[in-house]
């Protein structure tokens, strides 16, 4: 009984992920350490990853704990049970426009008086930055929301300032040959904080022609409701993003970098909460005993997340471009990576490879990256993979797919000097060489340098107690999860 009631006096953190692999990581992150500051937890995915998580991680997977639960609610789209990413125009638009009411209800269920299950009041919530629907059931029941936007803060910039480009007539496009012609190599001025991007750079939905593009108004209508929260917080850390952060806080509530999560996770010694996992893929464990057996620095680790998807020809340039570059690798195959078409590699390929790459299908990619017989990233230079990358010290060639990964790689390769690009239009010859450049290249070996600068850094930033972000999560705690809305 007296457990119960220290439990019920707890302040009680809703946190809601937007459904996708990459927003859930970093927010389970965030759940794990706010439980850890003694928040009861309630963490909110939806029926379809839910269902996910149980297949990937058991049965008993979510069971949770006592001060830690999980709950759901539907996202909205028809039924599937497909262990594939969602299409995330559609996930988009089926959130905000379905997802408040049962929200609202799951806020009502768990502030409901009468229950008997131990659950304390709900004092604020979590949510992330594009499921800002959320804000509005938060002012209903009267507590503070903190959005957490889980890309890069330069890539949030970028669309915070989908305005600025729509009132400067850069987008809409003014037809589809402005996709091609040079036009998104224009560089802009109007972007504080980032001088001399090019359209191109910038976070891809305004490559569009239509004015009443969904997208561009989902953008909008996020970017601006942003400004309502308590607080914004973002999964990346000050000497990564200063100038972006500072562009940043003159248009926003107060603006926390707390990341990198997942070395601030480490501070949370709790083994009950270590079993706790989010991949919505079953990890192939046998990426890492392959690792093992391989020199330092010597495999390319091939990567690209949890949405991007490509033709079967893209497949086929980069498997005979790290076939052609001599070097070793591992080499990550989502099962929907080529979502629609067959896939299959050629026997040629896997017969010429067979004593020096492994492939797989899904890996612990924290673990993977920090094994010392990685040597360099081909990514799609998701914000996730990025940030892990720079943590491990790893420099990167970056294939962005869509979305804000084009911003990524482009701070990555101009501003961080830990990337280079790989044209979208992948040729195997381009593959080859940037592969051989990166892992034994002159230019591979300065970014491998500078790599493990910025991961002294992110490091640095992560410290117990004194680690500036450390201090953040503490800052966001105390200012704007704690403070009363009234
Ligand atoms: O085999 C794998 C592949 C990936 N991951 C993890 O999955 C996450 C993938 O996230 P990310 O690299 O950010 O890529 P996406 O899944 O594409 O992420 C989406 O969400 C990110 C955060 O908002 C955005 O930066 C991206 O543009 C968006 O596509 C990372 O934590 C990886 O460690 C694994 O654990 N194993």
């Amino acid at each position: 009984m007296g457990s119960n009631n220290v439990e019920l006096k707890k302040p009680h953190a809703v946190c809601i992920p937007y459904p996708a692999q990459g927003h859930i990581n970093p927010m389970l992150k965030l759940a794990k350490i706010l439980h850890h500051k003694g928040f009861h937890i309630t963490f909110v995915n939806t029926e379809f990853n839910h269902r996910r998580l149980l297949r990937s991680r058991g049965p008993h997977s979510l069971d949770g704990l006592l001060s830690f639960r999980f709950e759901t609610i539907p996202d909205g789209l028809p039924t599937c049970d497909a262990d594939a990413t969602q299409d995330i125009p559609s996930l988009c638009k089926s959130t905000t426009e379905t997802c408040f009411a049962p929200f609202r209800d799951l806020l009502a269920k768990l502030n409901d008086t009468n229950n008997t299950s131990n659950v304390p009041p709900v004092t604020c919530i979590v949510s992330d930055g594009i499921m800002s629907f959320t804000l509005a059931a938060a002012l209903e029941i009267g507590v503070p929301e903190v959005l957490f936007w889980t890309t890069s803060a330069c890539g949030f910039l970028g669309y915070m300032h989908y305005t600025t480009l729509i009132e400067k007539g850069y987008t809409p496009l003014k037809d589809a040959s402005y996709l091609t012609n040079g036009y998104l190599e224009t560089t802009l001025d109007c972007i504080p904080g980032m001088k001399d991007v090019r359209l191109r750079d910038l976070p891809t939905f305004l490559r569009t022609t239509n004015p009443d593009d969904f997208m561009i108004k989902f953008v909008l209508q996020e970017t601006e409701r942003a400004k309502t929260a308590s607080a914004i917080i973002l999964n990346t850390f000050e000497t990564l993003e200063s100038e972006v952060l500072e562009s940043l806080r003159t248009l926003l509530p107060p603006v926390y970098p707390i990341g990198p999560l997942h070395l601030l996770v480490k501070h949370v010694d709790d083994e009950n909460l270590k079993g706790i996992g989010s991949s919505l893929w079953k990890e192939e464990p046998e990426c890492l005993q392959w690792l093992d057996n391989k020199a330092p620095n010597s495999v390319v680790y091939v990567n690209y997340g949890s949405i991007t998807v490509m033709t079967p020809n893209q497949l086929l340039e980069f498997a005979w471009g790290l076939a052609n570059s001599e070097q070793e690798f591992l080499w990550i195959i989502r099962p929907d990576i080529a979502s629609g078409y067959e896939l299959i590699l050629p026997p040629e390929f896997v017969e010429e490879t067979k004593n020096r790459g492994m492939l797989a299908s899904w890996c612990s990619q924290e673990e993977v990256l920090n094994h010392p017989a990685i040597g360099g990233f081909l990514t799609h230079s998701g914000w996730n993979s990025t940030l892990e990358s720079i943590s491990s010290g790893v420099p990167m060639l970056c294939w962005p797919f869509f979305a804000e990964q084009q911003t990524n790689c482009w701070f990555s390769e101009t501003k961080w000097g830990i990337g280079m690009e790989i044209d979208n239009n992948v040729k195997r010859d381009e593959v080859e060489s940037h592969v051989k450049e990166l892992m034994v290249g002159e230019k591979g070996k300065e970014m491998k340098k500078k790599a493990m600068e910025w991961k002294k850094l992110a490091e640095l930033s992560a410290l117990k107690s004194t680690g500036s972000c450390y201090v953040n999560i503490e800052k966001v705690i105390n200012d704007a999860l704690l403070a009363s809305k009234h």
